[in-house]
């Protein structure tokens, strides 16, 4: 049999009823993730038309984007951000569909809770109306975000029309630096890549750097591949994959475990198996990366300078590039190191798991935030990483450097809940895109790693979390 790709594995298993002549596909949906943003309008389509979840034991709720960050979380100001979570509820109640609410322990960002349960498992096909959900290809499963109509239409029939993406091997290569880490090599690939450098493809992250990278890890660069335009991120399975899995409360158990260890092992890209495009990258090159711009893909090293856009010789890329600086008030050839901010947040879909939190704590113990910082946020991604960092005493380490320590959500990642940059502010951010009032109307957004912000966090301004930058106790 002809050599096959992993997406090529996950995708044929899946179809239902095939395309013609490279029509859509109609795939069968595994596993859905529902959140309260986008499912509103889904849930009144499914009572409009007299219909009911086809499998509802397929679908998992959390409420996350809107939701307040402090404690006790018994109201929501917001009347919009508020009615979506009570509508939340109701929904989930009146469909048979489980709910993490607030206040469960399982609560927490969506692509936090997936993986965390064990509901997100290889050879899946994994949906949610939300973009990051190329997060869970980490665990080879075919994993993308949809619209409101389609989380209707795959809450009513467990299908999807879905055109086929082309594939594309990122191979990763050599030893990270101590002080690197996967967010860092993300950036590195988007900004290479472009914002739009791999639309249209899955991308298969591969090469020994990847097979060494933890499953928090390989999470982190699979949720950043729609940065770069990827509706899929994906690595193949190997035992880490099955290792993380082992015990999760959704994962198989007994016979069934084992049955579907051996059909998991199956889930790599077959010696020659041919992708449409392959892009290979050292490890070794890339240092700590800070974005500069508004999008991700406007990153560079943090040794490095904001670009001078009159060095630029197009014209519409140069207009770019200063509206880029205009906007986050930033001079040409600025050094990175320069870049004094308002406020820190470490948290996110992209970097709010135990081991992004243990990053930030091993940089921020025995040291303080800078006087100059107006706010430093930590948000763990789950109610049940927030426990586990409790457990390992984390949260003294934050708490003791200056930092707020928040209950589980998006918070500031983007603004649609309380945690808001205010217009003309600067934040050092874990999370993933750092568009235009991504983080608050005028707020101005720089993606580091959760080691960065940390760092950043103690001097006020980037610095290389590498070098001997100091940072003084309070
Ligand atoms: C609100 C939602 C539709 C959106 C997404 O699709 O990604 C959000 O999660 C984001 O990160 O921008
Ligand atoms: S944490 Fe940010 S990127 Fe992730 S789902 Fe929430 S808003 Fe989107």
């Amino acid at each position: 049999m002809m050599p096959q790709t992993l997406f090529d594995k996950l995708w044929r298993r899946h179809v239902v009823a095939a395309g013609d002549d490279g029509a859509a596909d109609l795939l069968y949906i595994d596993r859905h993730l529902v959140y309260e943003v986008t499912s509103p309008q889904a849930f009144d389509g499914l009572r409009l038309g007299g219909r009911r979840p086809w499998r509802p034991d397929s679908v998992i709720a959390t409420a996350d984007h809107n939701v307040p960050t402090i404690a006790p979380r018994l109201h929501i100001d917001d009347a919009l951000a508020r009615q979506q979570v009570e509508r939340l509820s109701s929904n989930c109640d009146e469909f048979g569909i489980t709910l993490f609410a607030l206040g469960d322990r399982r609560q927490g960002i969506i692509h936090v809770v997936g993986p965390e349960q064990g509901a997100t498992l290889p050879g899946m096909t994994v949906v949610a109306g939300d973009s990051h959900t190329s997060t869970h290809g980490a665990f080879a499963a075919l994993a993308f975000g949809v619209g409101t109509s389609e989380v209707e239409h795959v809450l009513a029939t467990q299908c999807l029309l879905v055109d086929r993406m082309k594939t594309m091997l990122v191979e990763i290569s050599g030893e990270l630096a101590p002080g690197v880490a996967a967010k860092d090599l993300a950036l590195a690939l988007i900004q290479r890549l472009g914002a739009a450098g791999a639309t249209g493809y899955a991308i298969e992250f591969g090469g020994d750097t990847v097979r060494r990278l933890s499953m928090e890890a390989r999470m982190t660069l699979c949720n950043m591949a729609i940065e770069a335009g990827a509706r899929v991120g994906l690595v193949g399975v190997d035992e880490l994959t099955i290792a993380y899995l082992q015990d999760r409360p959704y994962a198989p158990a007994g016979a069934a475990w084992d049955a579907a260890c051996v059909y998991w092992r199956t889930l790599v890209s077959d010696r020659g198996a041919v992708f449409d495009a392959t892009l290979r990258m050292d490890a070794e090159s890339i240092g700590p990366m800070v974005s500069w711009g508004t999008s991700p893909a406007m990153s560079v090293a943090v040794d490095g300078c904001v670009p001078q856009p009159q060095e630029e010789p197009d014209p519409v890329r140069r207009a770019q590039l200063q509206r880029a600086l205009d906007y986050m008030d930033l001079r040409p050839g600025q050094a990175m190191r320069e870049i004094r901010l308002d406020r820190v947040f470490i948290g996110s879909c992209t970097n709010a798991r135990i081991e992004d939190l243990r990053a930030a704590a091993a940089v921020l113990r025995g040291r303080a935030v800078a006087a100059s910082i107006k706010q430093a946020l930590v948000v763990p991604g789950s109610g049940l990483v927030k426990a586990a960092a409790e457990a390992e005493g984390l949260h003294h380490i934050f708490t003791g450097a200056g930092f707020e320590w928040r209950e589980p959500g998006c918070s500031m990642c983007l603004g649609m809940n309380e945690d808001r940059l205010l217009p003309g502010e600067r934040c050092a951010s874990t999370s993933n895109r750092n568009f235009e009032g991504r983080q608050g109307a005028g707020g101005r957004t720089h993606l580091v790693s959760p080691a960065m912000a940390a760092a950043a966090a103690v001097a006020g301004h980037f610095v290389d979390v590498r070098g001997n930058w100091g940072g003084q106790g309070r």
